[in-house]
């Protein structure tokens, strides 16, 4: 069953009814799975692997007719804890679970670029890993961790994409060097003195701690950092209180760094630190503060395979290329390509009015055979590479 063949419109609606959160991604992988065995179906020189220690991965890799390496082709599977407002007919049915970062149309064009080579069988070997976890959790770094990638599961070089609403629908982005920022995840837990609203004097409130820190980080930004280098804080979360009338006594705040470099998280790191030790000073309360990079690795594209690849995009008529500048989302891809050189480009969604992570973001499907085509070419392009780059 070649591109031809198969809806992938119809898939990429499919799969954006059932968003699944981080490691949950059981209905994903059993729609994913059920495709895969039916689109390679009959095919000798094809293999399936599903990993008991991480059980909604799956890993496919297609022999290739004269090998002289693995190529891996990653897309992300999960979704986010966001309740839709798109209004479209094939908007999510699991309640409050959104695609909102565009997974599914990640997905939809990983199944493309499979049903692809299932018919044209590469030259190389051709890993496609169906990865969980990307929003959280660090689904890369735990799939290495597990050994996902040894022996002939082993890719000599990965790529993947990231769906782009600002892009036109169907243009490929990339740019040689940082394409997104590292990041880490910072939790903040403030323990003081619940009481009654009307004796503040005998409680400690941790609201107003809570929301002290929040401002004071406000100016590791604009104060502490090279404006020309930049960095992101954001909190997203923030839990206190139970009762208009009842002091909290505990608050809770989540939130993400981001930095373009490994030394500028560093730094945003240590001043998160000093702020928090200053606000358990003044308010007189107990901060802890927990920081997690995991593996969102600043996404550091391989400087040969990149130029290789927009030099590619670039030379093709049929492929709508930009370049693009580096952005401050994340991705766990870093991870990967931190163990494996290769790339990562944009695939644009044509969605401007909207961004990832929004609640009303929706991708045109008409993004999902450009990308489909322009990736399916690059790769066969790498299998008539040179070995020695
Ligand atoms: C493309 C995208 O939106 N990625 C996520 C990655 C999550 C990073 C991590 N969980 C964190 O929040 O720091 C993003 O939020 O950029």
């Amino acid at each position: 069953m070649g591109t031809e063949r198969v809806d992938l419109p119809k898939i990429y609606r499919d799969l954006h009814q059932i968003p699944e959160l981080a490691l949950q991604e059981s209905k994903t992988h059993q729609y994913l799975l059920a495709l895969i065995q039916k689109l390679t179906a009959g095919l000798d020189f094809v293999e399936i692997k599903t990993p008991a220690a991480l059980p909604t991965a799956i890993l496919v890799l297609l022999h290739g007719s004269n090998p002289k390496r693995t190529i891996g082709y990653r897309t992300d599977i999960d979704a986010l804890p966001v309740t839709e407002a798109t209004g479209l007919p094939y908007a999510s049915k699991n309640p409050h679970v959104m695609h909102a970062c565009g997974h599914d149309l990640h997905m939809t064009v990983a199944l493309g670029i499979l049903a692809h080579f299932c018919e044209h069988r590469p030259s190389d070997q051709l890993l496609f890993f169906f990865q969980p976890a990307e929003e959280s959790e660090n689904g890369g770094k735990l799939a290495y961790e597990d050994q996902l990638f040894t022996g002939k599961w082993r890719p000599d070089e990965f790529y993947g994409l990231h769906d782009n609403p600002q892009l036109p629908a169907g243009t490929i982005g990339c740019r040689l060097g940082t394409l997104f920022a590292g990041t880490t995840e910072v939790d903040v837990h403030f323990t003081g003195k619940q009481g009654h609203a009307a004796y503040p004097q005998f409680a400690n409130d941790m609201v107003v701690a809570a929301s002290q820190f929040i401002m004071q980080v406000q100016t590791i930004i604009s104060r502490s950092i090279d404006p020309i280098e930049g960095g992101v804080i954001t909190f997203g979360q923030f839990e206190a209180g139970t009762i208009r009338n009842v002091i909290a006594g505990t608050a809770q705040l989540h939130g993400t760094i981001r930095g373009l470099t490994q030394k500028m998280i560093r730094q945003i790191d240590k001043r998160l630190q000093d702020v928090a030790t200053g606000i358990a000073t003044s308010y007189d309360c107990q901060v802890d503060l927990k920081l997690n990079q995991g593996g969102y690795l600043p996404v550091e594209n391989d400087p040969t395979r990149t130029a290789d690849l927009i030099k590619y995009m670039k030379k093709n008529p049929e492929i709508d290329y930009q370049e693009t500048e580096p952005a401050m989302t994340g991705e766990d891809f870093g991870y990967l390509l931190s163990k494996f050189p290769g790339t990562m480009v944009w695939l644009g969604a044509g969605d401007p009015d909207h961004q990832l992570h929004s609640d009303r973001f929706a991708p045109d499907v008409r993004a999902i055979q450009p990308g489909v085509s322009a990736l399916s070419g690059f790769l066969t392009h790498r299998m008539q590479e040179a070995e020695e780059d």
